[in-house]
């Protein structure tokens, strides 16, 4: 506990010091400050009588921090404690380090990766793209291709460049490639990973990989949890307030993540945590038709809210990320995740086996009137008291955690609302919980049209050249950039790249990933049915594809149509509808049998692979002809 309370401690007069020293830069509502003196932390007892060691160290620290803020010189002062803000965050140091196993799965020692011949080297003097990272070695791979991670020659920093293989194989990869880059250039936060850069690619026209440069981080979350069992109570509270302050920025710019897990939260040892994959991440703009931006929702199941179990409503919330990150705070707290379901329906049983059945009111709000037949026919159950569950868990963690795994979604809070619970005292402070405007709706017009690859492979060479200021300014005069081959560091990486693919996991049984989330091609939506037949636990994935009239409230007459194939235990004869099958066949996650997926390597990485418009047709002929 104590040096857990030294960090809450630390952190507090780490505030309480800015406050009195920077407050002419900072808003002054103090209606607004949740951390204020009055707010005695929890962490105050343990503190007088906790570790003097670490005590001081965080004093030293904030001390040093205050110190140098005080001896800005004037009118210096408001940009200089911006800028130290952005850079220190949180003073951490009473953490306990944690441990983060080790990524590298090949190193490229006798590599060639220096070599130069002298075209290439002329041209990476000339423009200084390729000399500026020497690659290190392969730390991810995932469904778009392999991450690795390279020294920036121009800053000595330590980068993570994820190479993206194939882009425009399918239109959609490529569009969920484009939303994801351009969330991340306008998502700006500490607790969002960072774009610094993406290489150029050497023709506007013609180029197929990208080369896309982050910021590196050690570990993912999902490994943190795996490999340290010694978590404190601390280390929970700062890791929840981090994912919920990025949250709270995610959430004002009105973009839903839609994924959040684990594994897409990447860690470092010093405890700092980053929300990354905004691959399914959508913007809702209001007048956004519903059933578009739903119909290709795909989120990992285990953290998936209950509406989207058993698509409940056509319109969803914000809400569904918060279920996400109350699943994720459970899981840090057991080393568990807390409800691994096998398909939606177990899913549901898992949820309600710990929060009880919802209540009536709760049920009666549900849109869907297959899902709300089923909740109500499910055998009553009792809540489990949160307390028994996670019986060494702080009382006031579990307080949160039940508000953030409300089975209604209006009873959750938001993100901001729940960086204000009494958990978070002594640490929240709303001045550093930033918030933005909602994303504009030009930046996302493509949205709204049916896109060619041409189209597509334009928009993501418009959103690079956002990293390129000149070329930008050269495109946006209306030069032609089109037989203008540029050099580039992208044939240099390209090798290198080949290089640690071909040696990747050597020695392991890996086949190559495909892509989870793309979507369906028409023609491989409708594949042959057996195709599909020796597939098992796919029953989700044959079933659940009939988002369009889920979404569309079918009549009555459609609906009891399609209950005649149903084979639920609960199926009797006058009772047709709410059978877990057809539950199933009603969620609004859609799949195919035909899509490739990764290898299992857990359950939780059956992650249903995403569907666009494109493909619902299909997809409904496909589980009709299923169930003619
Ligand atoms: N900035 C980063 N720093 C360190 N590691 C990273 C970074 N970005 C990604 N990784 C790691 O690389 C691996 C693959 O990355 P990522 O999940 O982004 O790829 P993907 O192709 O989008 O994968 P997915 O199949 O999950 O969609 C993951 O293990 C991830 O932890």
């Amino acid at each position: 506990m104590g040096s857990g309370a030294t960090l809450v401690d630390g952190v507090r007069r780490w505030f309480q010091r800015r406050s009195s020293t920077t407050s002419s830069s900072l808003p002054s509502n103090n209606n607004n400050k949740r951390n204020n003196n009055n707010n005695k932390s929890k962490y105050n007892s343990n503190i007088d009588h906790g570790n003097d060691s670490h005590v001081s160290l965080t004093d030293l620290r904030a001390e040093s921090s205050t110190v140098q803020r005080r001896e800005t010189k004037p009118g210096e002062e408001e940009e200089s404690s911006i800028l130290e803000e952005e850079q220190q965050d949180f003073d951490v140091s009473g953490l306990k380090i944690l441990q983060v196993p080790l990524r590298t799965h090949f190193k490229p020692g006798s590599m060639d990766t220096q070599k130069k011949g002298g075209l290439e080297t002329e041209f990476f003097t000339e423009y200084g793209e390729a000399n500026r990272y020497q690659i290190q070695e392969v730390i991810g791979k995932g469904s778009y291709g392999v991450v690795g991670s390279a020294i920036d020659s121009h800053t000595g920093e330590r980068v993570a460049i994820k190479k993206i293989n194939d882009v425009f194989e399918h239109v959609s990869d490529a569009t969920r490639i484009l939303r994801e880059i351009k969330l991340l250039r306008l998502l700006r936060h500490p607790d969002i990973v960072e774009i610094k850069h993406i290489m150029l690619p050497p023709s506007r026209r013609e180029f197929r990989d990208i080369y896309v440069v982050f910021e590196l981080m050690e570990s993912d979350l999902h490994q943190v949890i795996k490999a340290n069992d010694d978590l404190t109570p601390e280390h929970y509270q700062f890791f929840l307030y981090q994912l919920l302050r990025g949250l709270k920025y995610i959430h004002t710019a009105n973009v839903f993540h839609r994924d959040l897990k684990p594994k897409n939260i990447l860690a470092n040892a010093d405890c700092k945590l980053k929300i990354c994959d905004f691959g399914l991440a959508r913007v809702s703009f209001n007048d956004a038709p519903s059933a578009i931006f739903w119909t290709d929702y795909v989120a990992t199941r285990w953290y998936r809210a209950p509406e989207l179990c058993g698509s409940f409503f056509s319109k969803y919330t914000p809400a569904i990320d918060i279920w996400s990150i109350g699943c994720i705070f459970a899981e840090m707290l057991t080393g568990k995740p807390l409800f691994p379901g096998k398909n939606v329906v177990h899913q549901l049983d898992l949820m309600t086996d710990l929060l009880g059945t919802p209540p009536s009111e709760s049920i009666a709000r549900i849109r869907n009137e297959k899902a709300r037949r089923y909740l109500s026919s499910m055998r009553k159950k009792q809540p489990v008291p949160f307390a028994q569950k996670f019986p060494n868990a702080d009382p006031l963690a579990l307080r949160l955690l039940e508000r953030l795994l409300a089975f209604d979604p209006k009873d959750r809070p938001t993100a901001e609302e729940a960086l204000s619970d009494p958990y978070f005292n002594g640490l929240a402070n709303v001045d550093r919980e930033p918030s933005t405007q909602p994303i504009s709706k030009l930046e996302f017009e493509f949205e709204r049209r049916k896109l060619t690859k041409d189209d597509v492979r334009e928009l993501i060479y418009r959103e690079i050249l956002e990293y390129h200021p000149q070329m930008l300014q050269e495109y946006l005069r209306g030069g032609d950039q089109t037989s203008f081959m540029y050099p580039s560091g992208v044939d240099r990486f390209k090798r290198q790249f080949a290089h640690l693919e071909e040696h990747y996991g050597k020695g392991e049984k890996n086949t190559p990933l495909q892509r989870q989330h793309a979507s369906l091609p028409r023609e491989r939506v409708t594949a042959p049915k057996d195709e599909t037949d020796n597939q098992n636990n796919d029953f989700e994935r044959r079933t659940a594809a009939s988002v369009a009239t889920t979404l569309e409230s079918p009549p009555k007459s459609q609906q009891d149509g399609s209950d005649n194939v149903s084979t639920g235990a609960q199926n009797g004869p006058n009772k047709p509808n709410y059978s877990a099958r057809s539950l199933l066949k009603s969620a609004s996650i859609s799949a195919s049998k035909c899509i490739g997926v990764k290898p299992r390597q857990d359950l939780e990485e059956e992650t249903i692979p995403e569907v666009n418009e494109e493909a619902i047709d299909g997809i409904a002929q496909k589980v009709a002809a299923l169930h003619a």
